[in-house]
């Protein structure tokens, strides 16, 4: 029997970020492994037209969650959606609900963030900084409140090159910039913001720090843990691999890659890619939040979710791997074939931008405004290069972390344990990994059709054949221009052609004379 799971049961528990990429996982493993749980609790805020309930309704209804209305039918009675805004005092929860989490809740995830790199800082201290504090005190307020996992990110202190497992002070103390957002107006704060975040490389990591230092700060005498995953992947395992849903952080460069859209990236192909697996973190959660209940730690411990120092994996392979991929499964309706060309050097990576991103973009827009259709490539094409701009900083540097709380949760679990909630990421496959992600990329994000790999992969040799064609016709054309203006040229023409021919001669001869 496994303990953690056991733990759970008849628990009722509160996730605040259970949309989310992350909190779908960790609810669905939840329900699959301990569907005698009391309650689950999630913070939702209306979207998209949706309400609350319509937003549940489809999040259970989702391929996500097919094994546990198997394990647990009555999931829909099991969770219980409130409404909630974090960026609003008090979370504009109404009485009635926060009474009922105060006097309930035995365990609180909080997952809920911005995690826009490009955020406004006012918003980014909303989310990512009051409302943690804001929970850390309503978590103050609950008697029956047994552990609160705080999720953050291992680059949250991104300015270092080797990060432990402690929360490191932030020059400016968060309630200083807290109370400075309330009397700054939006102008003042944008015009700040570069010289508070110093040395991190956006507001997002920026903001997560700041979020843990709140976290120390107002822990009163809570059981509190901080988890900080790396960059979250595709599920490796459970409840089935390479499951995707949104198009953050790799996902989305993976799609850009296997349309063809994007052929090369400003990456040091050595450094490190420190993905990790989403249900590999989740299940770390889970484990925290049973260790952090049961043992009591006598401070707040930080566990590293990251792959790096014990099976690390570099962008070059990931890469290679990628693209391997990509000829077994291609996407549908690409721009152009696939390529991966990882390059640090500036000069290089602008030439690859010019002429394998940009010049193909335009062209395509000249032919889409010839046959009187709406140019589009030209702004795709640069959405997508300010996004792998805005990954560069990941792209070119490693970091070390060190796992040592992780590796010693690790040892305090039962075989059992070990097993049901594995977070050793060591035993991860990388090769099969990759796979199986692009994989998930194509089905379950992209929801591509796996009868339509023969079809995407004759467009592919159409493409192939195109840009043989262009490449021939482009070097005719430039040998012509070269010819008609330089001497040498002309020479160096008549030599290769005068070769040719008496080459061509010479093996007539000889072909004749044998006959
Ligand atoms: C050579 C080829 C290579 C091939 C090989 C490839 C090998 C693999 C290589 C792997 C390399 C991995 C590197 C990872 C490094 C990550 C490091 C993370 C470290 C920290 C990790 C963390 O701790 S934490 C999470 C990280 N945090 C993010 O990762 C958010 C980032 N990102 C943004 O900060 C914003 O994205 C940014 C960018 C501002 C743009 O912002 P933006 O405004 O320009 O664009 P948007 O993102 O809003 O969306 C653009 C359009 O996508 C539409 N869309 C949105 N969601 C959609 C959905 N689910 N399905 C359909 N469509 C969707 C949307 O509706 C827009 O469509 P439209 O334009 O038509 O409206
Ligand atoms: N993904 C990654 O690579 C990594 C993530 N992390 C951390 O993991 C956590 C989860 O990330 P992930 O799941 O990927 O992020 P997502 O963007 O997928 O999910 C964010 C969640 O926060 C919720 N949220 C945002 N704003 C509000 C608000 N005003 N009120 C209520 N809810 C809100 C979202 O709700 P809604 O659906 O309504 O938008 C969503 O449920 C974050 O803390 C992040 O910093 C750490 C390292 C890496």
């Amino acid at each position: 029997m496994s303990m953690i799971a056991a733990f759970y049961g008849g628990k009722s528990i509160l996730i605040t970020g259970a949309t989310g990429f992350l909190g779908k996982v960790l609810m669905e493993k939840l329900f699959r492994t301990s569907p005698d749980l009391k309650v689950i609790y999630i913070l939702v805020r209306p979207k998209a037209g949706q309400t609350l309930q319509q937003r549940v309704f489809q999040i259970l209804n989702s391929k996500l969650f097919e094994k546990v209305k198997e394990v647990c039918p009555n999931v829909h009675e099991k969770i219980r959606a409130i409404y909630a805004d974090l960026s609003q005092n008090d979370f504009a929860i109404s009485k009635e609900d926060m009474q009922e989490l105060l006097s309930c809740t035995n365990i609180i995830f909080h997952c809920a963030a911005t995690v826009r790199f490009d955020d406004t800082l006012r918003h980014a201290v909303q989310l990512n900084v009051t409302a943690t504090r804001q929970l850390l005190l309503m978590a103050s307020q609950m008697p029956k409140l047994e552990a609160f996992i705080h999720i953050s990110t291992a680059y949250s202190n991104c300015n270092l090159k080797h990060i432990d497992e402690v929360i490191y002070p932030c020059p400016v103390e968060p309630k200083k910039i807290i109370d400075s957002l309330e009397w700054l107006d939006d102008a003042i704060i944008e015009e700040i913001a570069p010289k508070l975040i110093r040395d991190w490389p956006n507001i997002y990591t920026y903001t997560k720090a700041l979020g843990e230092m709140v976290v120390q700060q107002e822990s009163r005498n809570l059981n509190i843990a901080i988890i900080r995953p790396s960059i979250v992947g595709a599920t490796w395992q459970e409840p089935f691999p390479g499951w995707v849903d949104n198009i953050n952080g790799p996902n989305g460069l993976i799609i850009a890659a296997g349309k063809g859209f994007l052929r090369a990236l400003k990456a040091a192909p050595k450094a490190v890619a420190d993905l990790i697996p989403v249900d590999t973190v989740v299940n770390l959660m889970l484990a925290v939040g049973w260790y952090t209940a049961v043992h009591r730690p006598k401070s707040t411990l930080v566990y590293h979710s990251t792959s790096g120092n014990l099976n690390p994996c570099n962008w070059h392979k990931m890469g290679v791997q990628v693209l391997a991929t990509f000829e077994k499964i291609p996407l549908e309706r690409a721009f152009r074939r696939p390529y991966a060309n990882f390059t640090s050097n500036n000069f290089t990576s602008q030439y690859w931008n010019a002429v394998s991103h940009q010049a193909p973009a335009i062209i395509y827009d000249c032919y889409l405004r010839l046959t009187g259709r709406k140019p589009r490539m030209t702004k795709v094409m640069n959405q997508i290069l300010r996004t792998a701009s805005m990954l560069e900083y990941f792209l070119n540097r490693s970091w070390e972390w060190s796992t040592y709380n992780t590796e010693m949760l690790m040892s305090e679990l039962s075989p059992e344990d070990q097993r049901v909630f594995n977070f050793d990421v060591r035993q991860l496959n990388w090769l099969e990994y990759i796979e199986n992600y692009v994989l998930g990329v194509k089905k379950y994000l992209l929801k591509e059709d796996m009868a339509g790999i023969p079809e995407a992969k004759q467009h592919l040799k159409r493409l192939r054949n195109i840009h043989y064609l262009f490449n021939t016709a482009l070097f005719l054309i430039v040998w012509r221009l070269l010819i008609a203006r330089s001497q040498m040229a002309r020479n160096v023409w008549f030599f290769i052609v005068s070769f040719c021919y008496k080459f061509l001669s010479y093996f007539r001869a000889s072909s004749t004379l044998k006959v």
